[in-house]
């Protein structure tokens, strides 16, 4: 193809799915181009999205020794007086690190990166703007749109990115505020929520829907939603914005029925849109919908026009990181003939608020709409000894399990560990295991993964019917498993 093309791939965009997509194509032996029009590489993930997210978290998990507090109680703290500068330091170390891994995997695999602002010609040339004002076109037989999203940004919302500001714009405050409110209790509002209250910054939630996070298990998100009271988070639910004004430089959220926050800052995050506007999309026969994203064939990435791919946030749900990778990999076998790899059926979802949330399979509510006969087996954390160590006060773990075939259909994990634990009960869900795994393996001792079995084990306590023993008045589990396990947990 190179005769005729100047490169057999052109990827837009060089986030987790971009970047996967050119560097697997790469290993096809493909000559690759990926463009992307911020200053480095990486996307939003590393410069806005997911990495600084995570870093700010750990750093303020760390400064303020939230993790000891249990023990040493509410007062305890590593460094009193943490600034954003203290922020800012490990943040701008981890995103270095991040930028450059990223340039030595291309280097390696030789995939040429180019800094400029990619906008379609025809379905196989694309103009590229760069900074200094200059342009050319560059010719490719595949290309794979891999441009993301950016924060939705209502006109109606005076942005200033100094007090009223986004996601993009917490990454560059320049104080930290006293008092914060957050209006969409999504995914990054409740991250972003939560970490700033765990920085003793008093956090208020406004969010039009009646409830938070509704993709996760009810009683988990109780479980979530009563420690954050506890910790003083205000929940506005089911109430709307209706606009923001400014009282001697603060803003005022005025809610419906005149309701008032008025606080130091305020971040709007009430979901993105996909980054299609500068694409000149009709130029390759594709159109974007209200919020910018592009539809494609769910198992191939394909889109309308045969050569074009897209991959990422910019296709929506379920807009991860993670499963962003995976999409790029897709579109990249399939797009150089190489057999399609099939995703597993199940896929984590983390949540990296304080406390942690992760969660896999069917929650409760799904088990119960899709008329699955189903039990439920509960361990709190501080139950194991690994947990009663460590000082947790909270953290539970939840497994959902088919009475019918006794396999294992869903996992929950609210609590320190969360989106790292999950993986086990990942494992167990896509090999289609049954719950007695847990029972019959043997962990390591004292482990917070102990907790499965704990769940498991109180599962199976509840499904097993019992036999009244005669001579005996004690009421008997009929076909005993663990002698130890079963009398702890009864
Ligand atoms: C605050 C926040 C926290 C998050 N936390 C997590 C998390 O913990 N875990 C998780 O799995 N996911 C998380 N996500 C989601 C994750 O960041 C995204 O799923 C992921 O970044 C999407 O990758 P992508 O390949 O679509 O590209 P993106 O990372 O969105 O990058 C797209 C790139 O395309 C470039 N581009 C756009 N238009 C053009 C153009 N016309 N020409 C050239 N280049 C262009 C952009 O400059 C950008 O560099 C988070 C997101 C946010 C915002
Ligand atoms: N840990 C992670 O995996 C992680 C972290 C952050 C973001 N993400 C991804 O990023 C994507 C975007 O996250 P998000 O939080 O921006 O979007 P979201 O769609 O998850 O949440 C937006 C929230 O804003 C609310 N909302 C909508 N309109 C509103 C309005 N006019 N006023 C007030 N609130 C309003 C919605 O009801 C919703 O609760 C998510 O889909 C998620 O997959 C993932």
């Amino acid at each position: 193809m190179a005769d005729i093309y100047d490169y057999d791939l052109v990827v837009i965009g060089s986030g987790p799915s971009g970047k996967r997509a050119a560097v697997q194509a790469a290993k096809f032996g493909r000559s690759v181009l990926i463009v992307d029009k911020g200053a480095q590489v990486g996307g939003v993930s590393v410069h806005t999205g997911t990495i600084p997210s995570k870093t700010l978290r750990e750093t303020v998990l760390n400064l303020t020794g939230w993790r000891e507090r249990g023990f040493y109680g509410l007062a305890y703290r590593v460094k009193h007086d943490i600034s954003v500068a203290d922020l800012h330091v490990r943040l701008e170390k981890t995103l270095e690190y991040e930028v450059n891994v990223l340039e030595h995997q291309f280097v390696r695999n030789q995939v040429t990166v180019q800094q400029g602002l990619a906008r379609f010609v025809d379905p196989h040339q694309i103009e590229v703007l760069t900074g200094a004002g200059e342009s050319h076109v560059v010719s490719a037989d595949k290309v794979i749109i891999a441009v993301g999203t950016k924060p939705h940004r209502p006109s109606h919302i005076p942005f200033d990115d100094k007090v009223v500001i986004d996601s993009d714009g917490i990454t560059r405050i320049e104080r930290l505020p006293r008092s914060l409110t957050v209006v969409g209790g999504g995914v990054i509002g409740i991250e972003y929520a939560t970490i700033f209250s765990a920085l003793d910054v008093r956090v208020t939630i406004v969010e039009p829907r009646e409830t938070i996070l509704d993709f996760v298990d009810r009683e988990l998100v109780a479980d979530f939603m009563h420690q954050l009271r506890d910790r003083g988070v205000n929940f506005r639910l089911g109430t709307q914005l209706e606009s923001i004004q400014f009282e001697l430089g603060q803003p005022v959220a005025i809610l419906e029925g005149g309701r008032r926050v008025r606080s130091d800052m305020l971040l709007y995050t009430a979901g993105r849109t996909g980054s299609t506007d500068q694409l000149n999309l009709e130029a390759c026969g594709l159109q974007a919908d209200g919020r910018g994203r592009l539809k494609v064939d769910p198992k191939t990435f394909q889109t309308a026009t045969p050569n074009i791919y897209a991959t990422g946030d910019v296709i929506g749900f379920p807009s991860l990181a993670s499963t962003s990778m995976e999409q790029g990999r897709i579109a990249a076998c399939h797009a150089f003939q190489q057999k399609v790899p099939n995703a597993p059926e199940f896929f984590p979802y983390g949540i990296y608020s304080v406390p942690e949330i992760s969660t896999v399979g069917l929650s409760e509510e799904q088990a119960r709409a899709e008329g699955i006969p189903y039990e439920c087996g509960i361990a709190r954390f501080k139950e194991t000894a690994r947990g009663n160590i460590m000082g947790l006060q909270g953290g539970m773990l939840k497994l959902i399990i088919s009475l019918e075939t006794r396999k294992l259909l869903g996992v929950h994990i609210v609590g320190e560990g969360a989106t790292e634990l999950i993986h086990i009960g990942q494992a167990v869900i896509n090999l289609d295991g049954a719950f007695d795994y847990f029972i019959d393996a043997t962990f390591n001792y004292p482990t917070l993964a102990e907790a499965y079995k704990i769940a498991a084990l109180d599962a199976w306590n509840r499904i097993t019917p019992r036999v009244l023993d005669e001579g005996n008045d004690n009421i008997q589990p009929q076909e005993e498993r663990s002698d130890t396990t079963v009398a702890e947990i009864n």
